[in-house]
């Protein structure tokens, strides 16, 4: 299902062979992928993995040493001015003007990209919905917390209704509030139709935001794909957690009989099983190590995410 909806979207951005170098350090080595229209697609990949470098090149910042890049159907370099417009980016660092209201910043910012008159006062209303600030639009943005700012931010950029929006790391350094409050405006977009390429480090932001997500590392896609697709990659076991005490023993020698369960570790609180369909094999489990003489006090299913799938591909966590 996944593939048929991939082939229904237009391409908005196409990336193949991206190389560059900083002396003889490969900062981005051999990346191709693309972006449908309506599609958030994500770069996952800890500090220096080569994200930030990536989303230059596609905006036509910096140029690549090999390989191209083609946004809504021409190539995109350095000296495509007209191509650029095509393009929103929401930078790491904040760019707006703290004495002016949300308001004013929008309007200033929508004037310089060539937004005026009725178009301009619509406009700015919308975003200012989209971003969840209509109730705080006349209020100066130095009384803004860090999250409200980052979320005007990410409103200029979507100002001139661009094909595709690019940000950069957007919750970095925000509380938990915040964070969920800007993770709402990006969800927001996708009724937007617009194409999103979206980089953290934060695998659960990848999960909840990205329809396919690459894995980044050293400046290597390691593997791209939905999350469900990432996470086969891990060979798509469970882990089923058991604690309590009586007969472990027994327990462990019976659940390791039962079909399904590949594994069985004992602990001094209990068993770790390694099982396919953890869902699934609940209730036998639970059934087997009761009868076998095991007391159970707590029962857990860890299934795989984006974390594991990092550190099977790279052997590292995503946060070192
Ligand atoms: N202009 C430059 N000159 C030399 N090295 C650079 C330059 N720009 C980036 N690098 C190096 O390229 C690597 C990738 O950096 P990049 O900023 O793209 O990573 P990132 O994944 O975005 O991480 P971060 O979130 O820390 O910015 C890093 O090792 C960085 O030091």
């Amino acid at each position: 299902m996944a593939a048929d909806v991939r082939m229904q979207r237009t391409q908005v951005l196409g990336v193949k062979g991206l190389v560059k170098r900083y002396g003889d350090h490969t900062v981005v080595d051999d990346v191709s992928f693309h972006i449908g229209a309506g599609e958030t697609y994500g770069l996952l990949g800890p500090n220096g993995a080569g994200k930030t470098t990536i989303i230059c090149m596609v905006s036509g910042l910096i140029p690549a040493d090999t390989g191209s890049i083609e946004l809504a159907g021409s190539a995109m370099t350095p000296a495509s001015t007209r191509l650029k417009s095509h393009i929103g980016l929401v930078p790491q660092d904040l760019a707006i003007y703290p004495d002016l209201t949300a308001k004013e910043n929008l309007q200033f910012f929508g004037r310089l990209q060539g937004l005026s008159g009725r178009d301009l006062k619509a406009r700015t209303g919308e975003v200012l919905d989209l971003i969840g600030l209509a109730d705080r639009a006349g209020e100066q943005t130095k009384k803004f917390s860090g999250g409200m700012k980052r979320r005007l931010n990410i409103g200029i950029g979507l100002l001139h209704r661009p094909t595709l929006l690019i940000l950069d790391e957007p919750t970095v350094g925000v509380d938990p509030q915040s964070r969920n409050s800007i993770l709402e405006s990006v969800e927001a977009l996708a009724t937007e139709g617009m194409a999103v390429l979206y980089t953290t480090h934060y695998m659960e932001e990848a999960e909840r935001l990205c329809d396919r997500i690459a894995i980044i590392d050293e400046g290597r896609i390691q593997a791209e794909g939905t999350r469900g697709e990432l996470v086969e990659l891990t060979g798509g076991v469970d882990r089923i957690d058991l604690h309590g005490s009586g007969n472990t023993g027994a327990a462990a020698s019976a659940l390791r009989r039962l079909p399904g369960v590949k594994h069985v570790d004992g602990g001094a609180s209990g068993l770790t099983l390694t099982v396919h369909n953890g869902p699934g094999l609940l209730a036998p489990v639970v059934a087997e190590a009761g009868g076998a003489g095991m007391a159970l006090s707590s029962v857990e299913i860890v299934r795989p995410d984006l974390e594991s799938v990092f550190l099977h591909l790279t052997g590292k966590a995503l946060r070192d």
